[in-house]
């Protein structure tokens, strides 16, 4: 592996459990919609693709059919309205994130977000975890045309922070994540505690498999530090 300089991480799933607050509104939607709510574990197994596909497999699980174009619109903003209340609230890291992030960017890696979820909602859940300052590029699902498992948005960054893909890492907690980094020519790593529709993520055959993400010192920082100890 060339040295890694970039590290690309998703969101959801990887460095926070949002699935409390992305439940909550979900179910708003849903009591507006005239259905009852859905499960912990659904809402689970439904992240991954956006609040549009979410707000899809919530509706068609409560209609046991497509919703048609209007039903989705309508929902989606419902959606939007009641995420948005409660999007950074009682945020739950996943343990070691704050720490891992924290030595990487120390370390000088370049950091960056790429996530799926709607960008407009991306800033207010970084700034409430105090992590803002970690990521030189925060792109959403909406930022660009393509989303995860494209590898647009992953190249894009790239570009942008001018560091080859060689030399950057994705962290990700589903197939959507291994699917990109693989395309975009990218080393990946994934994460075994997150989303991934129910399934194991080492079916996706990312590079490395971690169980926690603190993992990630050892492969980035180790070598080098191996290198400062004996000049
Ligand atoms: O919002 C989603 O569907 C998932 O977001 P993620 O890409 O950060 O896991
Ligand atoms: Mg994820």
């Amino acid at each position: 592996m060339d040295k890694i300089e970039l590290v690309q991480f998703d969101l959801d799933g990887t460095l926070i459990d949002s699935v409390p607050q992305l439940r909550l509104a979900v179910n708003r939607m849903l009591e507006q919609q005239g259905h009852g709510p859905a499960e912990e574990l659904a809402v689970r197994n439904w992240v991954g693709n956006g609040a549009d596909m979410l707000v899809r497999r919530a509706l068609i699980a409560a209609l046991g059919c497509e919703p048609d174009a209007a039903q989705q619109q309508q929902a989606r903003m419902a959606f939007d309205v009641a995420y948005e209340g409660v999007a950074e609230h009682e945020l739950v890291f996943y343990p070691g994130v704050l720490d891992t992030l924290k030595q990487l960017h120390q370390s000088g890696k370049t950091l960056a977000i790429v996530t799926n979820k709607p960008y407009r909602f991306v800033p207010a859940i970084l700034a409430a975890a105090g992590l803002s300052d970690y990521f030189s590029l925060v792109l959403g699902g909406d930022s660009l045309a393509q989303k995860k498992p494209d590898p647009a948005p992953l190249l894009h960054v790239c570009r942008e922070l001018n560091i080859e893909p060689a030399r950057s890492l994705m962290i990700g907690d589903s197939e959507n994540d291994v699917l990109a980094a693989k395309a975009a020519g990218m080393a990946v790593v994934g994460l075994t505690y997150g989303y991934n529709y129910g399934r194991d993520i080492a079916e996706s055959h990312p590079d490395w498999v971690m169980s926690d993400i603190r993992g990630l010192l050892d492969l980035l920082l180790k070598n080098e530090h191996r290198k400062d100890n004996h000049g």
